[in-house]
């Protein structure tokens, strides 16, 4: 790992997605300005990126709506030692994504040195053996992502619930985020995608529709993205194993 940001060839710039409406978490409050313990869930996210040393800028994308409360409420409450920009998210993540790389692009000198760690805002357990395991892997690709193997059977169904067969769970993964890649090569796939009208529910499938390989390393089980009412109980459960494994020095165990 490399001990100082100015030291590495390539520039990583983290993109944080936040621009949802959270849905599926059923909140009045978006998900991402969620207090948990004491901290809203996006500056969970973004202090982890802040403080890893291999982060050399943030962008953090928000609704447009909620622009003038981030800027000037929520994040004149915390403060972030690396530079941290905000701009307005799109309709969908991928748009909100879109928004992300356009401002990376002005940020950097060349795209062909420069890493993109795209992230979800909702996933604010991410730790800095992760980051660096993507990095790496995308420095040696030029695409990388974490990801989890299945322990469940995992069972096909049709539209009324009944099983229509197990799936084969070898071979079959969870993707998580941070996803990183060269700029140059997501800017690709992204305008491959535009142009085809490809819709992908992470940047991996946008470019892997675009035919760009893409590596894999471990992803990690406390990694989770805050999708439903029961993962804020996971998330605070997660907090508290998170002190406690900083107390008797085993957080690098817990959460690489
Ligand atoms: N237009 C969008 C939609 C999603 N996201 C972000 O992408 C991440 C993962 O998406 P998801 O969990 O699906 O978030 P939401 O779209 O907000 O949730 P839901 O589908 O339940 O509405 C989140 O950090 C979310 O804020 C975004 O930046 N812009
Ligand atoms: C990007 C992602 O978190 C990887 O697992 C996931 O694909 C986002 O999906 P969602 O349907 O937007 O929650």
């Amino acid at each position: 790992m490399s001990t100082a940001k100015s030291k590495e060839t390539f520039k990583h710039i983290a993109v944080v997605v936040a621009g949802g409406k959270g849905l599926r978490m059923q909140s009045t409050v978006k998900k991402q300005f969620i207090d948990l313990e004491g901290v809203p869930v996006i500056v969970h996210t973004l202090a982890s990126f802040d403080a890893h040393c291999r982060v050399d800028e943030i962008i953090l994308v928000v609704p447009e709506q909620d622009l003038d409360f981030t800027c000037n409420d929520l994040l004149h409450r915390f403060s972030f030692s690396t530079p941290l920009h905000i701009i307005k998210g799109g309709v969908t993540r991928q748009d909100s994504v879109g928004n992300g790389l356009n401002k990376a692009l002005k940020l950097c000198a060349q795209p062909e040195t420069t890493l993109v760690l795209i992230h979800d805002g909702v996933r604010p357990f991410v730790g800095g053996n992760l980051i660096d395991r993507c990095i790496d892997g995308a420095l040696e690709n030029g695409a990388c992502i974490p990801a989890l193997g299945i322990f469940d059977t995992v069972k096909k169904a049709d539209e009324n619930g009944n099983i229509l067969c197990t799936l084969d769970r070898d071979g079959l993964f969870r993707a998580q985020t941070p996803q990183v890649f060269r700029l140059d090569l997501i800017v690709k796939a992204a305008s491959h995608a535009r142009n085809t009208g490809f819709w992908g529910t992470d940047e991996a499938s946008v470019c892997e529709h675009a035919k760009i390989p893409v590596a894999m390393v471990d992803g990690g089980s406390f990694n989770i993205k805050l999708t439903s009412p029961q993962d804020l109980i996971f998330a605070s459960i997660i907090i508290q194993a998170k002190k406690e494994a900083e107390l008797t020095g085993h957080s690098d165990f817990f959460f690489s």
